[in-house]
């Protein structure tokens, strides 16, 4: 006798027994508790036949959700994992959530079996901040995504737009290291070098996208685009809407969240228009006809006009860089500068072998590939505090298989970055800060020089829906990590031991809980 056969004898022979015993003649209480003992069973016999993938026990209606809570971040489930494999399945409200932890099985979800799982999962909140999926980053895979994706490419995301763009970085750079040394407070009690660092991170981007600039940090324009990005963040990050996303009878509770996050986003996206992309259409109007492409919205305005994508469509790409591209970048040099304050020895060698190899040329885009060191702690600092630990959900629009289990459609599928790449099964002392590892133990895997991928190092994610940004932050993270080694030693602030690099995370993102403040003191000569 099969499972299913078995099952199903076990779901009669309860109900037989039920409805002959006493107790259900005398006890109301059992007609609330019958049902659900049969949607239990009837739910097993179902993942059964399907062969779902492993999981803990879900109780109707709630699902997991009640044992494992709001918080699933990427160290719970790298801990499930260790109990339930490689890939499991938690059921949260009526979402299945699928989380990956093993090489081979993220090489099927983002590769080989990339366009099954090619789509990403919607929620109450990301509807809203994406007006059903008009952006790219949280769109379904399909003809929306691949247009998006094209239209983006050509201004944003080849070698021709580095190349073009990187004079203006390391120019906005050198004004951070200048403003760094004037300023006698650094060398002695320290900063906290965020906010300046995210100005000048602005500054990159707006260039490229407008080709504008903020002032300085007290520019009104800076302070309010800050504000609704942050408050962006935070409320499309928060776990505290996921009830209402897993149960919808929740969902009337959500109402003032979702009020709000209706409210900022049309302030946002006004923002956005006003003051960027109508300055970009006035300019352009101006030239008629042959008019100049000058910077990405220009181009990507041109595609609107030629009729490839709608007004809305130029909107959200603006609303996506503005989120996927800043903060990332933003978090990856926070994580790096803490670490190296941490490893003084680590600054050192980075000295050192740009003093080698350079021998006194300044660092650019173009002279980076000669600093495998450099590359290497840049990579390090991905590895360890892997921004996006979860990357952006995936999503399988149709039943689809993985490995030998079935994934119910419409399931959010995660892959666990984070884990993969601190997995002790998979690399020696992970929790250890150490560029050399590239260079020591794992020379024969893809740590440098790119070629085959590594499955365990998944940063940027891989595939059709990996981070089409890699070829403007890797360049963009070395830069900045050359230059404050090679101006200033950084240091912990005056009675400080070590740099707090404890993380905070959100739906997405994994940050440094607090803001460092770093000391930097010149090197002279
Ligand atoms: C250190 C910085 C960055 C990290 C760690 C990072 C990481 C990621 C990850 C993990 C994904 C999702 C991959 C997946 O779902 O499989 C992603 C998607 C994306 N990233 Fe980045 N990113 C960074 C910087 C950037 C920058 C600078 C830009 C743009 C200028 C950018 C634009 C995007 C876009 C548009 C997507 C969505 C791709 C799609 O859905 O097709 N990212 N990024």
């Amino acid at each position: 006798m099969g499972f299913g056969t078995k099952s199903i004898f076990c779901i009669l022979s309860t109900l037989a027994l039920l409805s002959f015993s006493k107790f259900v003649l005398l006890k109301p209480i059992t007609f609330l508790i019958l049902p659900l003992v049969i949607v239990y069973l009837f739910s097993l016999v179902y993942n059964h036949s399907k062969n779902l993938p492993p999981g803990p026990f879900a109780i109707p209606i709630f699902g997991n959700w009640l044992q494992v809570g709001n918080d699933l971040n990427h160290r719970l489930l790298a801990s499930m994992s260790e109990v339930y494999g490689p890939v499991f399945l938690l059921k949260l409200g009526v979402r299945n959530l699928t989380v990956v932890s093993d090489p081979e099985l993220a090489n099927q979800v983002l590769h080989t079996q990339g366009v099954e799982f090619g789509s990403r999962p919607r929620n109450v909140v990301f509807d809203i901040f994406t007006d059903n999926g008009q952006d790219m980053v949280f769109t379904i895979y399909g003809d929306h995504w691949r247009r998006m994706r094209r239209i983006m490419t050509l201004p944003f995301f080849t070698n021709k737009v580095v190349h073009q763009y990187s004079f203006m970085w390391e120019k906005e750079m050198d004004e951070v290291v200048g403003d760094l040394k004037v300023d006698e407070n650094v060398r002695i009690k320290g900063i906290v070098i965020r906010r300046r660092l995210q100005l000048m991170l602005y500054n990159i981007m707006y260039g490229m996208m407008f080709d504008a600039r903020f002032r300085s940090m007290e520019d009104p324009l800076f302070i309010e685009a800050t504000k609704f990005n942050s408050e962006r963040s935070r409320l499309a990050q928060s776990f505290e809407y996921n009830y209402g996303d897993f149960i919808p009878i929740l969902r009337p509770f959500l109402r003032g969240y979702l009020d709000k996050c209706r409210d900022l986003q049309k302030r946002r996206l006004a923002f956005f228009n006003n003051y960027f992309i109508e300055e970009r259409r006035k300019i352009m109007a101006a030239n008629g006809e042959n008019h100049n492409i000058n910077c990405a919205i220009d181009y990507i305005i041109d595609a609107q006009m030629k009729g490839e994508i709608t007004e809305e469509n130029v909107l959200y790409i603006v609303e996506n860089i503005n989120v996927a591209a800043i903060e990332t970048t933003l978090w990856s040099m926070e994580w790096a500068i803490a670490e190296l304050v941490n490893h003084p020895t680590v600054q050192r060698k980075l000295r050192d072998e740009i003093k080698a190899v350079l021998k006194g040329e300044p660092v650019t885009e173009s002279n980076l590939h000669q600093l495998p060191y450099l590359l290497a702690t840049v990579k390090e600092t991905l590895r360890l505090h892997t921004p996006i630990p979860l990357l952006v959900p995936h999503m399988n629009l149709q039943e689809a298989k993985l490995g030998v289990y079935t994934i119910p459609k419409e399931s959010k599928v995660v892959v666990n970055a984070w884990w993969l790449a601190n997995n002790p099964k998979w690399w020696k002392d992970p929790e250890e800060f150490r560029p050399e590892r590239f260079f020591e133990e794992e020379t024969g895997t893809d740590a440098i020089a790119g070629g085959k991928v590594d499955f365990r190092y998944l940063p940027f994610g891989v595939g059709r829906r990996s981070c089409p940004g890699i070829i403007l932050a890797l360049p963009i993270l070395g830069i900045v990590i050359a230059k404050l080694v090679s101006n200033f030693e950084m240091k912990t602030p005056p009675g400080v031991e070590k740099i707090d690099v404890s993380e905070k995370g959100g739906q997405f993102s994994l940050h440094i809980a607090n803001h460092s403040t770093v000391v930097l003191e010149p090197i002279v000569g």
